[in-house]
């Protein structure tokens, strides 16, 4: 049997249960086989009824002595069993599970494992797992027992049966493709002994070498794939070797302020990609407010100056004028012609900027995803510019990369996640990394209360309007509902209109059209508006740095990462800046979370926390941070591992870059594979 074979090929596999497979995307014999157990339980002991552990699950070989009875309790069936041994007696209980009375046949021997407590003055196993005893033909018996996840409308019975079928028809004859050298280094036990024992470990210590061996192989052949797809799209394409432009230090030297060290070294590295022929595809990663608009207005400099054009796309229209407004004016010193495209343009702007796009009269156009309809064309594309990438999927890059020859490409996100897990995300990338804010940055004060303290804060509010600065207010919804007593945008505006009379308030949320949004935060910006009530819309990248307090409501219904984000839209001039948030949950993971936001305002140290936190599955939000589902690894637990995963990688294509050693064979097909099925789908 193969392990592309189909699942029905499995004994046990009719029609029903196919459909109940597939509905866990289980299609093929290695798809049952990497169904792995959630937990297990370890029925290895079995005791004797007089030696059972109250509270505790226990597994015992009993007797049925008396015949099942079923009784009616309220609305319920309790199914009862008498068990004996020859040291004592005990009663199984089930409820609603009248047909179980059936199951049992009187004087016969089974096995129970279940937990046992001590209730209305009897002994009672709690809905036991149950197998008949014939000897020497027990396959869960006394030994370590998985215990599966999600097995829709599968009994774990049914689904461990099917594995153990499974395993005994492929019984030692799955092909190792890990080669020997990767398995020794790293002390990888064999594939058939890791398959086997992930799903019925014979002892602790094999479970933990076979899930060691599997965690690694995820890791590495995701790592793999990633840096396959680099070198293979750093041999194929060939991209513009940019020339050093003198003018660029007058640029430089014009801007308002000083690079910093971190934002230098960012610069070079993206200096040296341009003016190599391979095509740049970089990302840089810093923190909120450590200036990567500079950055990009700094690539996209040496870009036009090199006769190309140069493009930079952003997640909202809001973010789009942003940029556009901000860097139009040192750009046009330098003689270069900048144009917005986004979705709110009149037909006949838009057909107008497309036009001048397509001539070559504009040389960067900023915008939104407009930018990747069919209709824009450009003259010569040089350069790709992605902000805020984790919202853009790697499909709607290329499409954008397509309307040039090989563009250069670079990506910036605000999101801050430690080097090694940004390898696994981004390991298709090169990696540059901001890690040092502006200088005169001051620590923004983070305070969290609860709601008692609502007038007080506003107090402290008006205070900092009275000195001439402005405020943010965050609620996570945009209408009020019923059922929560959540703070919500439009109901909460009209609520403080009367506590700050005199006070220019506006609010923002995601359903207003992109123009009334735009109105909006022009109206901020320039300072007409003294607070803005807003849902998270305004989270990523907004840029007003007069704003010196941001109130979070319902602070407790935010992650980490955003609250930070969130805290990052103030702090971002010279003024000393506030974070207050509200919160009345006591849950514990509020708490902590509240602590890490006081304690700390650096996002990396934030995102370690929160992925401590949270974990990883939700610390990326899958879907969003393009992280495939991993069937076992942990990216928090595993950090290890996926350290030596990475560098068993590197080692790899570093001695055979294109894997084609007879060794590496079997591992490329599996890689490919991994390509095909599952990275090229992915929003990396
Ligand atoms: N080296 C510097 N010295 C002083 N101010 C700087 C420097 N670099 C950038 N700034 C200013 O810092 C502010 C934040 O920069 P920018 O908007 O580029 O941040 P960002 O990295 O995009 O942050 P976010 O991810 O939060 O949007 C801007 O007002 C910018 O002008």
């Amino acid at each position: 049997m193969n392990l592309s074979d189909p699942v029905e090929s499995i004994k046990g596999v009719g029609e029903q249960t196919l459909k109940k497979l597939n509905k866990l995307n289980i299609y093929t014999v290695e798809d049952l086989l990497y169904h792995f157990p959630r937990e297990y339980e370890d029925r290895s002991t079995v005791r004797k009824i007089s030696e059972i552990e109250y509270n505790e699950v226990n597994t015992i070989i009993a007797k049925i002595g008396m015949l099942p009875q079923n009784i009616k309790k309220g609305r319920q069936i309790l199914t009862k069993v008498n068990l004996r041994d020859d040291s004592g007696s005990l009663f199984a209980v089930w409820f609603g599970q009248p047909y179980l009375k059936k199951q049992f046949q009187l004087n016969e021997t089974y096995l129970f494992s279940g937990k046992v407590t001590y209730k209305y003055g009897q002994i009672q196993m709690e809905s036991p797992d149950y197998e008949k005893v014939i000897e020497d033909k027990n396959i869960f018996t006394r030994r370590i027992i998985p215990l599966y996840p999600s097995t829709y409308k599968l009994s774990q019975k049914i689904i461990r049966q099917l594995i153990h079928n499974a395993l005994e028809e492929t019984q030692n004859q799955l092909i190792e493709f890990l080669p020997l050298w990767i398995r020794k280094k790293y002390q990888l036990a064999d594939y058939n002994y890791a398959i086997n024992n992930i799903h019925f470990p014979e002892s602790d210590h094999s479970y933990f070498v076979a899930r060691n061996r599997l965690v690694f192989e995820e890791l590495f052949l995701l790592q793999l794939g990633l840096m396959s797809i680099k070198k293979q799209m750093e041999q194929e394409r060939k991209g513009f070797a940019f020339k050093p432009i003198s003018e660029l230090e007058d640029f430089i030297r014009g801007l308002p302020f000083e690079l910093t060290k971190a934002q230098q070294r960012v610069v070079d590295e993206i200096k040296e990609d341009m003016s190599s022929d391979k095509v740049m595809n970089r990302l840089v990663q810093g923190d909120v407010g450590s200036g990567k608009t500079i950055i990009a207005a700094i690539a996209l400099f040496i870009a036009v100056k090199n006769n190309y054009q140069g493009v930079m796309m952003a997640p909202t229209e809001v973010l789009a004028t942003q940029h556009y407004q901000g860097l139009m004016p040192i750009l046009e010193q330098f003689n270069i012609k900048t144009g917005l495209l986004t979705g709110s343009l009149t037909k006949k702007q838009k057909e107008n900027i497309l036009k001048q796009i397509a001539e070559g009269d504009i040389d960067i156009v900023f915008g939104t995803h407009a930018l990747i309809q069919e209709n824009v064309a450009f003259k010569s594309l040089g350069l790709v510019i992605t902000d805020e990438q984790h919202r853009f999927g790697v499909r709607q890059r290329t499409i954008l990369s397509d309307k040039g020859n090989n563009p250069d490409v670079l990506i910036m996100t605000a999101t801050p996640i430690p080097r090694t897990l940004a390898l696994i995300l981004y390991g298709d990338l090169d990696i540059s990394i901001i890690d040092e804010l502006p200088p005169g940055r001051q620590k923004i004060d983070t305070y969290s209360v609860d709601s008692s303290y609502r007038h007080r804060v506003y107090q402290f509010i008006k205070k900092e309007l009275m000195s001439g600065r402005q405020a943010y207010i965050i609620c996570p919804m945009v209408e009020e509902s019923d059922e929560q007593e959540l703070q919500s945008v439009l109901s909460y505006t009209e609520k403080i209109k009367h506590e700050f009379e005199g006070y220019h308030i506006s609010y923002l949320h995601g359903k207003m059209k992109p123009k009334e949004k735009q109105k909006i935060m022009e109206g901020f910006l320039n300072g007409e508006i003294h607070i803005l009530v807003s849902t998270t819309v305004i989270e990523v990248g907004v840029n007003v740095p007069n704003a010196t307090i941001m109130l979070i409501e319902n602070a407790e219904r935010f992650g980490l990462a955003q609250l930070h984000q969130l805290r990052g839209r103030v702090g971002r001039g010279k003024f000393k800046s506030y974070c207050i948030l509200i919160t009345d949950s006591k849950s514990k993971v509020t708490m902590e979370r509240m602590k890490v936001m006081k304690k700390t305002n650096n996002g990396f140290e934030i995102s370690e926390t929160d992925l401590q936190i949270r974990g990883p599955g939700e610390f990326f939000g899958t879907r969003q941070h393009g992280l495939p589902d991993l069937k076992i690894a942990n990216l928090y637990k595993d950090i290890s591992v996926l350290k030596k995963a990475q560098e068993a990688c590197l080692e790899a294509l570093n001695m055979d870059p294109y894997l084609e050693r007879e060794e590496h064979k079997l591992l490329k097909n599996k890689v490919n594979q991994l390509i095909n099925e599952k990275i090229k789908d992915l929003s990396l």
